[in-house]
């Protein structure tokens, strides 16, 4: 199966890559097993030093990049920079801390000499998204390179070309060939590659079945495994709230990416004393935001990635009005060769409705009401999901009550969720399991180990 990258504004072709046969996916795994040991002892100033080459790669060719990504996956230009510059700055986080984050931590209850060391494990594979196709890539090659890991990519097969550029970032910064591989394989070769005895781990970032297809083959082979799922992140505004400043940040969390990101709010929960202010402010907004070119400046909603999603997308939201949720806004495909979506909000969303029971991973906003920030919570938990959550309030004490009591991996109070190199990013429940950036990042793939001396 070839792999297409197709430009999903206007649905033209810019290439078609042949994928691998066995043989070749066998020597990218050799490579890997060759360059490790080698990359493993050089000394991590000097894997530091390549990080932060990298990371000059990144900045140096950033429109190169950016607009790579905007032409494969469709995301505003602007956002396809951002991307760029997140990018960047985790190298340069994980080149800055990767050897306060290792070094032997030492245990003085222990009679003698009792330490913890971190060592690598080997070549981590790692399965990606299209999403933010560069971003998901760094966030997880920066911190386990760093280890003394090696790396091999399967990215999604909508974005081949930023598959192989991020590759050859990691060679243009000086990297010895092997330690980062792009494999150009489909889906259904994952599993062989996981259980190759070359490969010592797995990260995916993705869809619930394919991590749960991802997790059974690790589990089958006891090599660790980090997922990062889906999620259907709720915003609550309590009756506090400042209301211009919660929309502002409800907008960007929806609608950025066409709403194409794990961590976007997703479910808007408000309490009775908010719910009309938001509602006014919230439509005016969205129904302002501006669809079309996403190379051009004044454009404010991308195209979603793939006609097919978009087609599945409308299909929820078909179904949630049958089902009785009340369509305020859009709600409908947008005409055109691309595949764009509507800005859209969808109101009464309530238990039995497919926009309550799943992600709705495009531009549409599904709004529910709460009696008190009690029930607030009770709604907010009331999913599979568990990745993220934010809370809108006046009063921090009442906001930081609520956000302790949502079961998701990170809470926000008056800002919107985000992911930051140095907090540690990840979820709950069905939203999957380990943490990326942060510590926490570097060490999902390392053994710590014991070691004493007497
Ligand atoms: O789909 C997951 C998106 C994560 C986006 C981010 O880290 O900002």
């Amino acid at each position: 199966m070839p792999m297409s990258s197709v430009n999903p504004a206007n649905g033209s072709v810019l290439n078609v890559f042949e994928t691998w046969d066995r043989p070749r996916i066998d020597k990218a795994l050799s490579q890997a097993e060759r360059v490790a040991p080698a990359w493993r002892g050089l000394a991590l100033a000097q894997k530091a030093d390549l990080m932060r080459q990298a990371a000059h790669v990144l900045r140096h060719r950033r429109d190169h990049f950016a607009s790579m990504i905007t032409q494969e996956m469709g995301k505003l230009l602007r956002e396809s920079r951002g991307e760029i510059d997140r990018c960047a700055t985790v190298c340069d986080y994980y080149a800055d801390h990767a050897a306060e984050f290792l070094a032997d931590e030492v245990v003085p209850e222990v009679e003698g000499d009792a330490r913890v060391v971190f060592q690598p494990l080997g070549t981590i594979l790692a399965v990606m998204p299209w999403n933010f196709p560069f971003w998901q890539v760094f966030r997880f090659a920066a911190p386990t390179l760093l280890a003394g890991n090696t790396a091999l990519l399967k990215h999604a097969s909508n974005v081949p070309r930023c598959a192989l550029a991020v590759e050859e970032i990691f060679r243009d910064a000086g990297f010895p060939a092997g330690v980062f591989q792009t494999l150009m394989i489909p889906s259904d070769a994952v599993s062989d590659v996981i259980r190759d005895p070359r490969v010592h781990g797995v990260t995916l970032t993705g869809s619930e079945p394919a991590g749960r297809a991802v997790a059974a083959v690790a589990g089958e082979t006891l090599k660790p495994s980090v997922l990062e799922l889906g999620g259907s992140d709720p915003f609550i505004v309590l009756d506090d709230a400042d209301l211009d400043r919660a929309v502002e940040q409800a907008v960007v969390s929806r609608y950025q990416n066409a709403g194409q990101s794990c961590i976007a709010a997703k479910r808007f929960i408000l309490l009775p004393g908010a719910a009309e202010g938001f509602m006014e402010r919230f439509k005016a907004a969205v129904k302002a935001l501006k669809p079309g070119d996403p190379t051009r400046e004044d454009t404010s909603l991308a195209p979603m990635a793939r006609m097919d999603l978009r087609d599945e997308l409308h299909q929820q939201v078909q179904d949630s009005i049958a089902e009785g949720a009340v369509p305020v806004l859009g709600c409908e495909p947008l005409q055109g060769k691309g595949a764009w979506y509507a800005p859209s909000i969808l109101d009464r969303v309530v238990p039995g409705t497919r926009a309550y029971q799943e992600e709705l991973f495009g531009p549409v906003a599904s709004i529910l009401r709460a009696k008190d920030d009690a029930d607030a919570v009770r709604i907010a938990n009331d999913t599979r999901f568990g990745l993220g959550g934010s809370v809108w309030t006046r009063d921090p004490e009442r906001g930081a009550a609520v956000a302790r009591q949502l079961a998701c991996g990170s809470t926000f109070v008056n800002s919107m969720v985000k992911s930051d190199p140095r907090l540690p990013f990840g979820g709950v429940k069905d939203s999957g399991y380990g943490r990326e950036l942060a510590r926490a990042g570097i060490l999902a793939f390392v053994n710590t180990k014991t070691l004493t001396l007497r």
